[in-house]
């Protein structure tokens, strides 16, 4: 039986993660956080000291590193050469310096292999996230989502979850520095062929979720 992918793309802030998440939950599916992984490797090259004009030695860091993307999407984990990373990727320095890294093709290239690999193995379903996942990644996913918002939703919203972790400007540039960067090697603006657009402006997360819920299921009915 092949495995049913959902990949859904989109700038920062627009609610991929906690879409993503509930919907690999409400069909028991696996969950794959494909920003996670660029933000460890980002991680692991802040450590470990090699100038980013040195893309190719910080392309075989990468290579060299060890990397474990556990799906469970209640309680996705990520560790970089066994040590467990999942809270530091989140902060605000990683944030700062993650679209260096994810923007050398050379990076690009492995972890997008590494991607594929864990959709293949994931038992029944995945739902994986990211900003190239309906273009590159899985272009022939059942279905592909765009999903967008407004950037002063997505500025608000990131400012609410980080609270007194970040500044004004800190959470600016992580929404809206961070996607023009982002936007030079990914095309997350416009929706592909094929790409169904969900606005989450004015929808909550529950709303969202049910949208993409629902179009799952009719394209699943269609496919059968
Ligand atoms: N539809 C929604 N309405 C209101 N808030 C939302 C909605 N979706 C997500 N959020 C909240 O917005 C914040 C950002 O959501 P999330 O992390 O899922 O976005 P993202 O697209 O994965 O961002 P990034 O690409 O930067 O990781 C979170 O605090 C989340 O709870
Ligand atoms: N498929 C992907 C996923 C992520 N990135 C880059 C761009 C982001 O700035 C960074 C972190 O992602 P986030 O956790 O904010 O979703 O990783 C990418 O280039 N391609």
């Amino acid at each position: 039986m092949s495995v049913v992918v959902v990949a859904i793309d989109g700038p920062s802030g627009s609610g991929k993660s906690s879409t993503s998440k509930a919907v690999a939950e409400h069909f028991g599916w696996a969950y794959l956080d494909t920003g996670a992984m660029y933000r460890a490797m980002a991680w692991a090259w802040l450590a470990s000291g090699i100038a980013i004009e040195d893309t190719a030695a910080v392309a075989e860091m990468v290579r060299r590193t060890d990397l474990q993307v556990g799906t469970d999407p209640v309680a996705p984990t990520i560790s970089v050469d066994g040590t467990d990373v999942s809270a530091a990727i989140r902060e605000p320095r990683v944030s700062a310096e993650v679209s260096k890294v994810s923007s050398i093709q050379a990076v690009r290239d492995d972890l997008i292999a590494r991607q594929r690999a864990v959709i293949a193995a994931a038992p029944g379903g995945i739902v994986v996230e990211g900003r190239d996942i309906t273009t590159v990644v899985a272009p022939d996913a059942d279905v592909r989502i765009l999903l967008v918002a407004d950037p002063q939703a997505r500025v608000a919203r990131r400012a609410a979850e980080l609270g007194e972790k970040a500044t004004g400007a800190e959470v600016t540039d992580q929404v809206i520095r961070r996607d023009r960067d982002d936007s030079r090697v990914t095309a997350f603006t416009e929706a592909a062929e094929g790409v169904t657009v969900i606005d989450s402006t004015y929808d909550d997360l529950p709303t969202v979720v049910g949208r993409v819920v629902t179009l799952v299921e009719q394209t699943l009915a269609e496919e059968h």
